[in-house]
């Protein structure tokens, strides 16, 4: 259960008579999300959510705040954050940062087919795209350095094999990061954890339709191809074994690159960063499973899913990019 800070309708009518979206319908907590506090929130003016930010201060949201508003006016679905009636995004509920944000239609799809994976491609090459001219640089906060100060701390938790694997990975990475080809990569604001619960679906499973791209906090500017392998080791793999499904990664990488074509550089990187995006959630799994925040109530995802997935990524070629 992710309300780490009870909101009642006291407080969002309160909160609400700063924004210029009418009076308070309704106020229910969201069950899932292990980040943040999150309300479904009924307005005169329409449907919302309310976030309040259980781990990034005032100072860190605008990057998020302004990126998501950014691609939203560039019809990049995704949620809009709502200005108060004096033009602030980012609000205070019980002394923490607040935002209200537009709520999208549709629900995640954990067993999606070709047609998500087509649509999801296509949707995040058209983010790159429009991030293009975004004004805020923030590096995405979880990459290589945070994977290097990280690793040391988490591996004594792995037995001998397994933690070899990871700080040999760390190395290989940070060698690959020095090179030539890394340099080459076309780089922007990414969005660097869209995984199959942040990607919400309307229409039907046979026929769906995009409702759009949730939870931006973990973005960053990085590699755009660091998202796309992000998403491949999510979205295109078999979930018992980590074994991409073909048809899947094909449906994905196609109509990506329909709408922005990889880069001879990314093919050159294809198979590192396949593994850089398996390391990177490995790394913050086995932190969060072993290293719970003290507030934390939820069941931690499994770290050994991404020691699974990048053991095979370093040992077989990598699914061809078109
Ligand atoms: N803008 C939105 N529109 C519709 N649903 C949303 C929106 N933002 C969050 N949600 C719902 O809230 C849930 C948790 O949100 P999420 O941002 O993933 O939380 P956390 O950052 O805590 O992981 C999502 O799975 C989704 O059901
Ligand atoms: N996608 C990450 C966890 C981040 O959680 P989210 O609910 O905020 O997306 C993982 O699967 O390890």
């Amino acid at each position: 259960m992710a309300v780490f800070t009870p909101v009642d309708e006291a407080d969002a009518r309160d909160l609400l008579a700063r924004y210029p979206l009418g009076d308070l319908i309704s106020l229910r907590g969201i069950a899932s999300g292990i980040e943040n506090t999150n309300y479904f929130l009924t307005t005169g003016r329409g449907e919302f959510v309310l976030t309040v930010f259980e781990r990034l201060t005032r100072e860190q949201l605008p990057f998020y705040i302004e990126l998501m508003r950014h691609l939203a006016e560039r019809t990049v679905p995704v949620p809009d954050p709502q200005a108060t009636v004096d033009g602030q995004r980012i609000a205070e509920l019980h002394g923490k940062p607040c935002a209200i944000v537009t709520r999208l239609p549709g629900q995640c799809d954990m067993a999606p087919a070709e047609a998500h994976c087509a649509l999801v491609g296509a949707a995040l090459a058209r983010m790159h795209l429009a991030g293009r001219d975004f004004p805020l640089r923030q590096p995405n906060l979880l990459g290589l350095d945070w994977w290097r100060a990280t690793a040391p701390v988490v591996a004594p938790y792995l037995g001998e094999q397994a933690a070899a694997m990871l700080l040999d990975e760390v190395r290989i990475q940070a060698e690959f990061a020095q090179g030539a080809t890394w340099r080459a990569l076309p780089e922007g604001p990414a969005h660097c954890d869209l995984f199959r619960d942040n990607v919400l679906f309307a229409g039907t499973p046979e026929a769906p339709e995009l409702g759009g791209f949730i939870d931006f906090y973990f973005a960053g500017c990085d590699r755009w191809l660091f998202d796309v392998a992000v998403c491949l080791n999510d979205w295109c793999v078999a979930p018992a074994s980590g074994e991409f499904r073909p048809a899947l990664a094909a449906a994905f990488l196609r109509a990506y690159a329909g709408v922005r074509p990889f880069e001879p550089a990314e093919y050159a990187a294809w198979a590192a960063m396949l593994r850089a995006a398996a390391l990177r959630f490995w790394i913050s799994r086995l932190f969060d499973f072993h290293l719970p925040r003290p507030a934390q109530t939820l069941t931690p995802h499994d770290p050994t899913h991404f020691e699974r997935i990048l053991r095979l990524r370093r040992t077989q070629a990598p699914f061809p990019l078109p």
